[in-house]
């Protein structure tokens, strides 16, 4: 794919995009998490990205929002979305979605869409999502113990690119590896020619070593998975309480990450705990027994009373004997069990296995010695072999952990990859039940509502009252003041914006015309200066000569000029749309004025109030068709006028005849 073909993606971010390992695909699945791995890529970036790359691939190249009011409800519906999602990814792809003109695109939305109001957003779920983020390769890694060597120049730079985090060094000969495996602990030898050479040391011939990255550098996978433990540990979590579709061998990866401390390290099994703690444990635990044994030996020297013929003393003192000899004479049996006490003691304390109690037992000569002295050279001996065996065991845990961690490296991605796209699901799902939510039918003419509600109101949802409201063609939309007219706009707009993302809208019914475009264009704040009422003029002058089928929303455009001029500004532009494929809706106070300006017979459809309460409109929410509001003025009027049980005075008929102005 050419990247630089994506609208808004240049040459850097093209390259950088190139070396992810699966951009196509990325980008096609609108996966944000892994564009924004691409150095220098946010996720605002990527999501911006993702949605250009759709946009290209349906050819949907036309801007549905037209207007900055569009544009703001495109938003605040993004918002109402990414209120209802947990992780920041999920937040991220939501922006992928958006208002389409191109019919694939919102056909493809809504068959996910479909499926992601069913699953059901069990706080356990929701729970378990805030621990999940796209997992993180771990960087700074570095291995000094380990390096690999080859003869070969091409090799070299190969090992050197596949593992930054060990040296690669150049070997000519026999000798030169000699040399290496002096200086490091382990030497894998990349070159098949050094097979069968016999060198001291770990030098190992493994010419696939560079495809077998779990066997040359298992720290790099340990230290990705100990990154990234708690974040697979939330994502099995939801994996389990959402019953995920994933290959990912749960039990597996638990058992794998026990295996595995904070730091990368392995967990020692028992018998690395055992072989750590008598290399620990060997000096104190020798000298123990070497107390243990002169214990004994004192208490049974103090309980013996050795009588001693004067000839064998005299012979012993001739001999220059020490009393060694006579210890070996008299208390033989002693001194070997006080020396079977201090072995024991050694093999015990360090719970030695029989290969290294055969060298402890060496650690304390049969030579009747007082006091009992261990031989350093054989407790010398032990320490090499333990740590030996302690370095052995804990790199083969070490090895035999990352191989079954590369077995589940992919696995854990599609993981992650499905407990975050679940929670985009989610967030769709929990949208749809908390504003009762329903998938439009699209086409037709017009847009038509049943019992919608908008959640864009500044009052809590559960208070807002439904409206039924359909409307094709050009429509004038009258109605009392704070009557609810510009909601309803607010609603047709939010509800057409979310037809054509491909999501449920909030209604208990709508059917939305497929449009190429939304023009909403919000009330202006006050009489506008010449300048500013031009330029307004020449957008609306854009927009009829503009082509497509749009959906025109406009409120109280009489406020950009004065009164009479409004109306018949608001009429030419009214005929202008009239004929052609657009619906559109224009709020007004001055319908009547507009109506009798206009050359043809403009629909207007009214919200009305249907009494005062407490000085109070009670207002009939849903616009009537065919009906033109009355005003609150006329309304109050009206309400002199017709006071029950007063004679009619001077007063009475003032409002009477006020009243039949209105007519
Ligand atoms: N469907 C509804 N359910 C509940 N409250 C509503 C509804 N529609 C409107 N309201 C309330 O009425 C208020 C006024 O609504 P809105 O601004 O849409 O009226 P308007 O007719 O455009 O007013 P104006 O005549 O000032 O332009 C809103 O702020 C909201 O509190």
């Amino acid at each position: 794919m050419e990247f630089e073909s994506i609208p808004g993606v240049g040459p850097k971010t093209a390259e950088r995009l190139a070396a992810l390992d699966e951009p196509e695909r990325a980008l096609a699945a609108g996966d944000v998490a892994a564009l924004a791995e691409a150095p220098g890529v946010t996720p605002g970036r990527a999501a911006t990205i993702a949605r250009a790359a759709i946009k290209a691939e349906h050819d949907d190249a036309g801007e549905f929002l037209a207007t900055d009011r569009a544009r703001e409800i495109y938003r605040d519906a993004l918002a109402l979305l990414q209120d209802r999602a947990v992780t920041d990814y999920a937040a991220k792809r939501l922006e992928t979605l958006y208002p389409a003109a191109s019919t694939s695109r919102i056909e493809e939305v809504r068959e996910w869409a479909t499926q992601a109001m069913e699953h059901d957003p069990d706080p356990e779920v929701l729970d378990a999502l805030s621990g999940v983020e796209p997992l993180e390769s771990p960087t700074g890694i570095r291995v000094r113990e380990r390096c690999l060597a080859t003869a070969d120049a091409e090799r070299h730079a190969a090992a050197e690119a596949a593992y930054p985090e060990i040296s690669v060094e150049i070997v000519e000969d026999a000798r030169g590896l000699a040399d290496l495996a002096t200086g490091y602990s382990t030497v894998i030898v990349l070159d098949e020619s050094f097979a069968g050479i016999d060198i001291a040391g770990d030098v190992r011939v493994e010419p696939d070593a560079l495809e077998k990255p779990a066997m040359v550098v298992p720290e790099r996978l340990l230290a990705f998975f100990a990154e990234n433990r708690d974040r697979l540990r939330a994502a099995a979590a939801v994996a389990r309480a959402a019953d995920l579709d994933t290959p990912c061998d749960l039990a597996v990866l638990d058992d794998a990450l026990s295996r595995l401390d904070d730091e990368g390290s392995v967990v020692p099994d028992d018998e690395l705990a055992r072989l750590r703690q008598a290399v620990d444990d060997l000096d104190a635990a020798v000298s123990t027994g070497e107390s243990v044994a002169n214990d004994r030996l004192r208490e049974a020297i103090e309980e013996r009373d050795v009588t001693i013929e004067g000839s064998d003393l005299l012979s012993l003192v001739e001999q220059g004997a020490g009393v060694d000899s006579l210890l070996s004479r008299e208390l033989e049996d002693e001194h070997a069990a006080a020396i079977e006490a201090a072995r024991e003691h050694l093999v015990d304390a360090l719970a030695l296995d029989a290969g290294e109690a055969e060298i402890a037992a060496q650690a304390f000569p049969e030579e009747p010695t007082f006091p009992v002295e261990h031989d350093e050279a054989v407790v010398s001996r032990l320490r090499e072999e333990l740590t030996a065996a302690r370095d052995r065991r804990a790199t083969r845990l070490k090895r035999d952990l990352a191989a079954d961690l590369a077995d589940l490296r992919e696995d854990c991605e599609e993981l992650v990859h499905a407990a975050l796209e679940r929670d985009v699901e989610l967030a769709v799902a929990r949208f749809a039940r908390e504003f009762d939510c329903t998938l439009p039918e699209l086409g037709g003419s017009g847009v038509a509502i049943e019992a919608g509600r908008s959640p864009l109101l500044d009052v809590s949802f559960d208070a807002v009252e439904p409206i039924d409201y359909g409307v094709a063609g050009p429509t004038l939309l009258s109605g009392v003041n704070s009557g609810g007219k510009t909601s309803t706009l607010d609603l047709l707009a939010l509800v057409t914006v979310l037809a054509h993302m491909g999501l449920p809208v909030p209604a208990e019914r709508a059917r939305v015309e497929r449009y190429d475009s939304l023009h909403y264009q919000e009330k202006s704040q006050g009489t506008l200066d010449a300048g500013a009422f031009e330029s307004t003029l020449r957008e609306f002058a854009g927009l009829v000569s503009g082509t497509g089928r749009r959906l025109v929303l406009v409120d109280e455009l009489e406020s950009i000029t004065e009164p009479g001029a409004s109306a018949r500004i608001i009429a030419g532009i009214l005929e202008e749309l009239a004929g052609g494929e657009t619906t559109a809706v224009f709020v007004s106070h001055l319908a009547g004025e507009i109506r009798e300006a206009a050359g043809f017979d403009i629909p207007v459809d009214g919200i009305e109030a249907v009494g005062l309460e407490g000085g109070e409109l009670v207002v009939e929410r849903s616009p009537k068709k065919g009906v033109l509001a009355r005003s609150t003025p006329e309304l109050i009027v009206e309400k002199l006028a017709t006071r029950d049980g007063e004679a009619a005075g001077d007063v009475e008929s003032f409002y009477e005849r006020l009243l039949e102005k209105f007519e």
